[in-house]
């Protein structure tokens, strides 16, 4: 029998039961609406039914519409290999069936999910089942019903807020907002649905058609008024702002013409929508942060993750202090190991102050905090290590230093190393790299750094702690700046460069912020620190000679007192309590920093547009993703769009780096590099991966032909 189907049991009671089968989220494939159109037809037409319940399979309702066809949208352009189950299903076949229809949830109903459910004449959920209209995230608005049901059931201040920010709620509070009737246990929610259906039939319960309901809405004016109100708020804090207006006005329409009114223009709207470079950005990038846990010989070998209880972290600086917070929050117990006991209390008062920022910020409630910080221990030698499970190493770059570490406390090792020392360190199949982003317990990238000597185990535990604290790990190969600093360090340099041949820098971070990213290149360097930027741009200096540019510029700033956020004085100034400030007296030394590298064509700044700025910031940085790609630094072309937008902040409506690149078209960045290059010198160099796809026509994102290159690094 089919795995994706759908079925129909009739009990004695005359209630039809319809499952749908499509592990394990019974989305909604072609042949689940075509199943469901048949069976809700058949529910109409046969007699010995009175009533029935739709239900999900495996624990789940409904994850929604099946993403991979609207994948198959994107790839042929081709909108009609959507079926119109807005109003042929959910309205037509369920909504206006001539028998009633509940809907049983279990664990969740998203999306399309959602919206099928909405169509019912009533809802039984089990406890802590997730309830959600997620498709602004995805770049889509919903399309089967979801903008005119939802505010008819829920008041449409709610609807606005659960569309806007695409968050799911529980059951319980969806049984307070009336959008479900019941809540049941999971072994009774048959039961109490079929009775539910029974008692709609039998006229003992009112029979709600979802979309007929104005009770909720308010007067005209009142709805007008939290619709003005909401496209206010969307245009200050969404960065696709049109797509939350389009599905405003969505809503708006049923408001003033009525649900079914609402339902033509929902979709109407949705297939335009589906076809924009938002949606196409958004769903590539779901399926490319869901493939990254799929590692050949790793993840395919059978190979089952250990249970890690309890770590040792060694160093309680900024990074170490960041690691322990998120493993203790995530209920993973922590030694913390330091040199001296002064070194130890500031590194334990960070870790609260971390935890405490987390509640301070909601994210955290105060009893989970008292939880966390109770399964932290700190230690002044490695006595205690001989039960820990796995040991994190967050001390300096030495790798005298981290040998010594491993060696005095190894059981099951993963040590956490920030440059390319794990070669170096043994036994080298079970010491591997974590690379965390700062701030660790806030940043959801984690880059597992894996060498050809690493165990398929020790990958595969990481990955596994990895997702317990809430990161997505990618796995790396080594090499100077790994996946995702290696791939952006001509980022910053190339508007360095930009500013030498006389560009104005605060242009260039309008440009970049306009593009999406959420501060440009300057603003970076002075919240990360100037110390930092320098160290890591000698790093790539050496490791890549032929391809670096180094700006005097920073230094000249340090010379001049200012070294960015930390004192408050950078490319802007930071004042306590408002924005930073572009500072209009840096432009001396930036005449100065022009003078000493004389790279202005004939001493005057180059004449160029915004695209070119974005271009010659940008262009460089797919250049690099290239040489990564060709060395098989990643496991795939789409881990490098993840890694963008999780550890550069790159806008995830672009789709992350590689994405992007593609649709701007390989040729076109070959040919401005091979330009600028001749132009302004070897930074710009096309790399031969990028000339050879260029001049073949294969985007940079296909997979290589050839059988794995010499050159990998995984
Ligand atoms: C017309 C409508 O209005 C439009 C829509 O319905 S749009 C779709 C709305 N639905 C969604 O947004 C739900 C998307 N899914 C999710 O957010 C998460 O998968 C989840 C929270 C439900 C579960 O997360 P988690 O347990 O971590 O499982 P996760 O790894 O993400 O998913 C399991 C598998 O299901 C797949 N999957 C999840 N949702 C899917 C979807 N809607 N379509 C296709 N595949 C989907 C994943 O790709 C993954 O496949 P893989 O094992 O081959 O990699």
């Amino acid at each position: 029998m089919s795995q994706i189907r759908v079925t129909m049991e009739v009990g004695d009671d005359g209630v039809a039961v319809i499952t749908i089968f499509n592990p394990p989220l019974n989305t909604m494939a072609v042949p689940i609406i075509a199943g469901l159109m048949e069976k809700f037809d058949e529910v109409s037409r046969r007699n010995d039914v009175k009533a029935a319940v739709l239900t999900g399979s495996g624990g789940k309702f409904c994850g929604g519409l099946d993403l991979n066809l609207i994948q198959k949208v994107h790839l042929t352009g081709d909108v009609s290999l959507v079926p119109h189950a807005s109003v042929d299903l959910a309205l037509t076949a369920i909504e206006d069936c001539k028998k009633p229809i509940v809907a049983a949830i279990k664990g969740l109903a998203l999306g399309g999910g959602l919206e099928l459910a909405m169509g019912c004449h009533a809802r039984i959920a089990t406890p802590k089942a997730q309830l959600a209209l997620p498709e602004l995230s995805l770049g889509l608005i919903p399309g089967l019903g979801g903008t005119q049901r939802l505010p008819r059931l829920v008041g449409l201040s709610k609807a606005i807020e659960m569309l806007m920010s695409s968050k799911p709620i529980l059951s319980e509070e969806g049984k307070k907002l009336c959008l479900i009737d019941t809540i049941a246990p999971s072994e009774e929610l048959l039961k109490v649905s079929r009775k539910c259906a029974l008692d709609i039939a039998e006229r003992r319960k009112p029979w709600v058609k979802s979309l007929q309901r104005t009770d909720k809405i308010g007067s005209l004016s009142e709805a007008q008024e939290v619709l003005r109100f909401a496209r206010h708020q969307a245009k200050r804090t969404a960065p696709n702002s049109s797509l939350h207006q389009a599905c405003l006005d969505v809503i708006e329409e049923g408001i003033l013409h009525g649900g079914y009114r609402g339902l033509l223009k929902e979709d109407k709207v949705f297939r335009e929508i589906v076809l924009s470079d938002i949606s196409k950005g958004l769903v590539h990038l779901f399926f490319a942060q869901r493939a990254t846990s799929k590692v050949p010989k790793v993840t395919d070998v059978g190979l089952k993750p250990r249970q890690i209880k309890k770590v040792g972290v060694i160093g309680g600086g900024l990074m170490g202090c960041g690691i322990a917070t998120a493993l203790i929050v995530s209920n993973i117990c922590v030694l913390l190991k330091e040199l001296n006991s002064d070194y130890l209390l500031k590194g334990i008062k960070r870790i609260q102050a971390n935890v405490g920022g987390l509640v301070t910020r909601g994210k955290l409630t105060k009893d989970k905090a008292d939880k966390a910080l109770s399964i932290l221990k700190g230690v002044l030698d490695y006595s205690e290590f001989k039960d820990v499970d796995m040991v994190i190493e967050a001390a300096i770059e030495n790798v005298g230093l981290k040998q010594k570490i491993f060696t005095a406390c190894l059981v099951g090792c993963i040590g956490y190393a920030n440059t390319p020392l794990i070669d170096k360190l043994n036994p080298q199949d079970r010491v591997i790299g974590a690379h965390f982003f700062s701030p660790a317990h806030v940043m959801p990238l984690l880059e597992i750094v894996r060498t050809q000597k690493t165990s398929p185990q020790v990958i595969l535990d990481l990955m596994t702690i990895g997702k317990v604290i809430n990161k997505v790990p990618v796995v790396v190969g080594n090499c100077t700046g790994f996946a995702v600093n290696r791939t952006f360090f001509p980022y910053t340099q190339g508007a360095h460069l930009l500013v030498n041949l006389g560009v104005d820098l605060f242009r260039i971070e309008g440009v970049i912020t306009n593009f999406g990213l959420p501060m440009g290149p300057f603003q970076l360097q002075d919240v990360s620190g100037y110390g930092v930027f320098l160290a890591v741009w000698k790093e790539f200096a050496k490791a890549f000679p032929d391809r670096v540019f180094m700006s005097p510029l920073i230094e000249l700033f340090m010379k001049n007192g200012r070294n960015g956020k930390i004192n408050g004085k950078g490319y802007y100034i930071y004042e306590k309590g408002s924005k930073p400030k572009p500072d209009p007296s840096i432009l001396p030394i930036i005449e100065e920093c022009r003078r000493q590298t004389k790279l202005m064509p004939a001493g005057k700044p180059i004449t160029i547009s915004d695209k070119e700025i974005l271009e010659m910031v940008l262009f460089p940085v797919v250049n690099e993703a290239c040489r990564v790609l060709d060395e098989e630094v990643v496991v795939r072309a789409s881990d490098l769009d993840t890694t963008s937008v999780l550890g550069m902040s790159f806008p995830s409506h672009r789709g992350g780096i590689v994405f992007w690149a593609d649709t701007v078209g390989a040729n076109h960045v070959y040919k401005s590099l091979k330009e600028w290059s001749e132009a302004y010198g070897s930074f710009y160099k096309p790399s031969k991966y990028l000339e050879e796809r260029a001049i073949k026509g294969i985007p940079l994102s296909a997979a290589a032909t050839s059988s794995p290159s010499s050159k990998s690094r995984l």
